[in-house]
């Protein structure tokens, strides 16, 4: 496959990032890029455990999820952001501040852009928007290149430079990758790292992340409970996780953890969605989050959900502030 040099932006030790002489870096990385562009799956592939969210709905990742890359040169701080989109509603707002705030923190910035996609006015509005944010370096990565030709993917990569030249962006690197068949991202961890400053670690070894357990575990319910849901639920499903206990008078040897969570609706019609036919839909949503949980967080779990109606909670401030927004 080709990576190709915009700019030559990565300092000489670059290339030899895993070499004794080159100095230890630390630093963060951000994804940017319209829904569905593969922004949590990249996250995941180069941390390589499951702590940002996927979904095949657009607009599934509210939080900020960080994921840690330690490597004996470098640390990479992965900052997985929603997607910047045109703002309808209050928590469309507030989305698109989060992502502009993230993007003004970091030391580099990959922009997602899928290889089986032409590039789209929600591409271009990105692209404006990174072009005014001179000083950050920029990784245009082209992904799920497993998706098209090789013909195809070159192409792209062509469209993508030339997007850069049209909106004033200068990519220090395009690099196609494939994040379900793990193709390039090792590479591309390689051309971040020259990116960010030299430092010392942040994080200690085998963090994998510092969002907060109980902020990963709603959305991991909340991936579950979007699973299959095919209208516009994904807009109007909060969960929040009220407590989190070891069980009391357990054998040491055989921990079990109490898990309360209620998933958020905004009307008691979408009830019976969430719910299903005779609680079936509900008692799925529990099992399959309780093993993914269960998979994070190393120990066993009793997981309670209940459903509640939070009357337009994008819509009003207090309950978002409520929702963690
Ligand atoms: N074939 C293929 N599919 C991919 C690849 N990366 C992501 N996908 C799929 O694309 C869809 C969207 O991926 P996500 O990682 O959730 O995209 P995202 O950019 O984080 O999406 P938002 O959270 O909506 O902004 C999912 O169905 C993924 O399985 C890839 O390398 N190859």
């Amino acid at each position: 496959m080709v990576v190709m040099n915009a700019s030559s932006a990565v300092p000489p030790e670059a290339a030899d990032a895993s070499g004794s002489g080159a100095p230890h870096r630390s630093g963060f990385a951000c994804f940017v890029g319209r829904p569905n562009a593969g922004k949590s799956t990249l996250t995941n592939a180069l941390v390589g455990t499951k702590v940002a969210i996927t979904s095949n709905r657009p607009q599934t990742t509210r939080h900020t999820v960080r994921g840690i890359v330690h490597r004996p040169d470098a640390q990479l701080v992965l900052v997985d952001t929603p997607g910047l989109h045109k703002p309808r509603t209050l928590l469309g707002e507030r989305l698109n501040d989060v992502v502009r705030t993230t993007w003004a923190e970091v030391d580099v910035i990959g922009f997602c852009l899928p290889a089986d996609q032409r590039i789209g006015p929600g591409d271009r509005f990105i692209a404006g928007e990174l072009a005014q944010l001179r000083r950050t370096p920029k990784i245009a990565v082209v992904t799920k290149t497993d998706l098209v030709t090789p013909d195809a993917l070159a192409e792209q990569l062509i469209a993508v430079e030339q997007l850069g030249k049209e909106l004033g962006v200068e990519w220090a690197e395009i690099v196609p990758v494939s994040a379900v068949r793990d193709e390039q991202v090792g590479l591309l961890a390689d051309l971040l790292v020259p990116l960010v400053p030299e430092g010392p670690p942040l994080y200690p070894d085998g963090d994998l992340t510092d969002e907060p357990e109980q902020v990963m575990v709603a959305e991991l319910i909340r991936e579950a409970a979007l699973e299959g849901v095919r209208d516009e639920l994904p807009h109007s499903i909060a969960v929040v996780v009220e407590e989190m206990l070891p069980r009391e008078g357990r054998p040491e040897d055989r921990p079990l953890l109490d898990i309360h969570a209620n998933v958020y609706i905004e009307r008691p019609s979408q009830k019976g969605i969430v719910i299903g036919p005779k609680g079936q839909r509900l008692k799925e949503v529990g099992s399959t989050s309780r093993k993914h949980i269960e998979a994070l967080l190393g120990t066993p779990v009793y997981l309670d959900l209940h459903v509640k109606v939070a009357k337009d909670w994008q819509r009003d401030p207090r309950q978002l502030r409520k929702l963690g927004f």
